[in-house]
C-alpha cells in the first residue's frame, strides 16, 4: 500500500529556520525508513511511500511582505523564497517526492473543487462579518480576547498580535455543524488520530468547552488581492487556510482521483537519485486515507478542527493521522520568522555538518515538549559522539594491522550463527588463551550487542512510528558504547600470534559487522554520514537495505577497507 507523509506547507514570508528543518526532518525520517524497510526498495518502481512538503504562498501577510521587500509582485517574492526553502531541503537531505506550492495550477483547480463541493453540500453561506482582525495571524479574534494598548491600538491576548476593527462581507463555512461529529471522531471512531494523546485531549477539551463558531472563509478583494478567487464571485478571495490545507490532497493528485479512486500518475520532484521519476498512485483513495500530517502545535487547530470539518462537508474521507510536535525555543521563546529570533540552518550545517544537525535535533527533542536549541552543544556532540565513538570504532578496525575482508570471508562461509562462532572459537577459558581479562564481561557484552542488534530493526519501526526519536538514538549509542567497551576489553591488536588469528578475526568481524548493521539502520537518520561509513566499508549500494541489516547477511565487503592511507570517514574540521 502506498502511504503518504506530509509536513505543513510553510509560509514563505522570510527564510526558513531550524523549526522548519525539524518538521521536515521528522517526515523525512518516516519516509526514508518506510523506503528502506519495504521489500525490494532498490527496484525502480513502484515506490512504496510518498513524502510531500512545500509552501503556502497566498494571503495578506505575503502580499504585505512582498511590498515591504520591494518586489513588483507577490509571485516574484514567493519565487525567491521558494529557492531558499528548496535549498534548505537539499542541504538537510530532506528527500521529498513533491514540493508543492499553492500557486501550482493543479492545486488551484483542487481548491475550486473543494469549495464547490462544500458549497453544493450547503455548508457555505454569505454574511456580514464584524470583528477584530489580526493581519499577522490572518484571523478574527472574539471581543473577549481583545485588550487596548497604552498607545491606543488593540491586540489579542491569544497570540499578542495587533488587531484592527473590521466590518466586511464574507463567505462563511458552517463549522458549527461539525462540533458533535468531531467530538465523536476523537472520542470514539479515531482515538489515535491526533498523536500524542496529550494534543487529542487538548482539542477534545476545546471542542467540549465552547460552541464552534462558523468560520469566515473569504476576504474582500479590496483587502486581499493575493489569493485564489472564490468561484463565481470576483469580489472575494478564498481564505488562506481553506486554500492551504487542500495542498495535502493536491500533492498526491486531484480530489476527483480520490473520490473516484482512479489511478493517477504524479511526477517526483525530488532532488535525489532520479529527479524525473514518475510515481503511479494506483489507489488514490487508499493513499489519501493513509496520509499522516506532521505539524507544529501552533497549527493544531487548523489541522484537527478546520481540516476534518472541510473534508466532512465536502464528502471526502479523512486522512489517517495528525502527529503534533512541540517547538524549538530560542532563549525561552518559540523560534519564529515573525519574531526574527531564529537559528539559520545553513550556518549550522556549514559549521557542524548536516549529520550533526539532524542527529542533534532528533536526540534533543520529543513531541510533547518544547526544547531549547543550544548551538554550542552541537560541537561537543560532534566531537564526543560522532568522531570519538562512532568514527573511531570504524577507524580502529580499518587499521592495516587487520584484514576485515579476510574475516568477512572466513565467517560468512560457515553456517554458524555469530553466537555459535563465539562459542566454538572461545570455547576454552578465555582469559588464559586470549588475554581477555574478564571472561564473564566478555560474554555478557557480545551477547547483549547481538541481542540489541537483532531487535533493533523492529524496535526502530515502533520508535519511528511513535517518533520517540531520543529513545531510538540512545539505543544506537548504547550499542556503540558496548562495542567500544568490547574492543577495549578484547584488545585485538595484541592478538598477534598465528594461533590467535581466528580470535582476532572474529573480534574484528563481529565489531565491523555490527557497525555495518548500525550504518545501514542509521540511513534514515543520517543518510549522508551513514553512506560515508558504508562507503568506507566498501558495502555495495544494492546491499544497504533492511534485509541486509543482520549478521552475516553481506558475505563480501570491506575488500579494500584496510588499505593504508584511506582517510578517516569523519574528522573534526
Ligand atoms: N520554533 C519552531 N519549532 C518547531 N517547529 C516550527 C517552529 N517554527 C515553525 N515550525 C514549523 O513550521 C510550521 C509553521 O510554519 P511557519 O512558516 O508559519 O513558521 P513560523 O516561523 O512560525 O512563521 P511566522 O513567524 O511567520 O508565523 C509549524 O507548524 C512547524 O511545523
Amino acid at each position: 500500500m502506498l502511504s503518504h507523509i506530509t509536513t505543513p506547507i510553510f509560509y514563505p514570508n522570510a527564510k526558513p529556520h531550524i523549526g522548519h528543518v525539524y518538521s521536515s526532518l521528522l517526515a523525512d525520517l518516516i519516509h526514508r525508513h518506510a523506503l528502506l524497510s519495504s521489500p525490494k526498495p532498490h527496484s525502480n518502481k513502484p515506490l512504496t511511500h510518498l513524502f510531500t512538503t512545500g509552501l503556502d504562498e497566498h494571503g495578506l501577510k505575503i502580499q504585505q511582505a512582498a511590498i515591504k521587500n520591494n518586489f513588483s509582485t507577490p509571485k516574484k517574492f514567493v519565487d525567491s523564497l521558494a529557492v531558499e526553502f528548496k535549498k534548505m531541503d537539499k542541504l538537510c537531505d530532506i528527500n521529498y517526492t513533491r514540493f508543492i506550492r499553492t500557486t501550482d495550477q493543479d492545486h488551484v483547480e483542487n481548491v475550486y473543487k473543494l469549495w464547490s463541493l462544500v458549497f453544493q453540500n450547503g455548508y457555505i453561506y454569505k454574511n456580514t462579518h464584524e470583528g477584530w482582525y489580526s493581519v499577522s495571524d490572518e484571523t478574527f479574534y472574539p471581543e473577549s480576547k481583545i485588550i487596548k494598548q497604552p498607545d491606543g491600538s488593540y491586540k489579542n491576548t491569544e497570540t499578542n498580535t495587533s488587531v484592527i476593527p473590521s466590518n466586511e462581507s464574507n463567505y462563511f463555512f458552517k463549522l458549527s455543524s461539525f462540533q458533535s461529529q468531531l467530538i465523536e471522531l476523537y472520542e470514539k471512531t479515531a482515538q489515535n488520530m491526533i498523536y500524542p494523546p496529550k494534543y487529542r485531549d487538548f482539542i477534545l477539551h476545546e471542542l467540549k468547552s465552547q460552541p464552534l463558531k462558523d468560520l469566515s472563509i473569504s476576504r474582500p478583494v479590496e483587502r486581499l488581492v493575493w489569493g485564489i478567487d472564490v468561484p463565481n464571485d470576483p469580489t472575494q478571495k478564498i481564505y488562506v487556510w481553506f486554500d492551504a490545507l487542500c495542498n495535502y490532497i493536491s500533492s498526491i493528485g486531484s480530489i476527483n482521483n480520490v473520490l473516484e479512486n482512479t489511478p493517477n500518475i504524479v511526477s517526483s520532484h525530488s532532488f535525489s537519485a532520479d529527479p524525473t521519476h514518475q510515481i503511479i498512485i494506483p489507489s488514490p483513495a487508499e493513499t489519501w486515507q493513509n496520509t499522516t500530517h506532521i505539524v507544529g502545535k501552533d497549527i493544531i487547530r487548523f489541522h484537527t478542527i478546520y481540516w476534518p470539518a472541510f473534508l466532512m462537508a465536502a464528502g471526502i474521507p479523512l486522512p489517517k493521522q495528525v502527529i503534533v510536535h512541540g517547538h524549538w525555543l530560542s532563549e525561552g521563546t518559540k523560534m519564529s520568522k515573525s519574531k526574527g529570533n531564529v537559528v539559520d540552518p545553513i550556518d549550522c550545517i556549514e559549521k557542524f555538518g548536516i549529520d550533526t544537525l539532524r542527529w542533534y535535533l532528533l536526540q534533543n527533542s520529543n513531541l510533547k515538549n518544547d526544547n531549547d536549541f543550544i548551538l554550542k552543544n552541537l560541537m561537543d556532540f560532534k566531537k564526543i559522539s560522532f568522531v570519538g565513538k562512532w568514527g573511531n570504532l570504524i577507524h580502529r578496525c580499518c587499521s592495516p594491522k587487520f584484514s576485515i575482508h579476510d574475516a568477512v570471508l572466513k565467517f560468512t562461509t560457515s553456517n554458524k550463527t555469530i553466537q555459535e562462532d563465539f562459542q566454538s572459537i572461545f570455547s576454552s577459558p578465555v582469559d588464559s588463551e586470549s588475554n581477555i581479562q574478564n571472561a564473564s564481561q566478555f560474554k555478557e557484552l557480545y551477547q547483549t550487542i547481538i541481542k540489541d542488534l537483532e531487535t533493533l530493526p523492529s524496535d526502530m519501526k515502533v520508535m519511528i512510528e511513535t517518533l520517540e526519536t531520543a529513545k531510538l538514538l540512545n539505543k544506537f549509542w548504547s550499542i556503540i558504547d558496548n562495542l567500544n567497551q568490547f574492543i577495549q576489553l578484547t584488545t585485538p591488536w595484541k592478538l598477534k600470534s598465528p594461533e590467535d588469528l581466528q580470535k582476532r578475526n572474529l573480534i574484528i568481524y563481529f565489531v565491523i559487522d555490527s557497525m555495518r548493521i548500525l550504518s545501514i539502520l542509521s540511513q534514515p537518520i543520517i543518510p549522508n554520514l551513514a553512506g560515508m561509513f558504508l562507503d568506507r566499508l566498501d558495502v555495495v549500494k544494492e546491499r544497504r537495505s533492511w534485509e541486509f541489516a543482520a549478521y552475516k547477511k553481506d558475505i563480501d565487503y570491506a575488500v579494500d577497507a584496510n588499505l593504508k592511507n584511506r582517510p578517516p570517514t569523519i574528522q573534526m574540521e
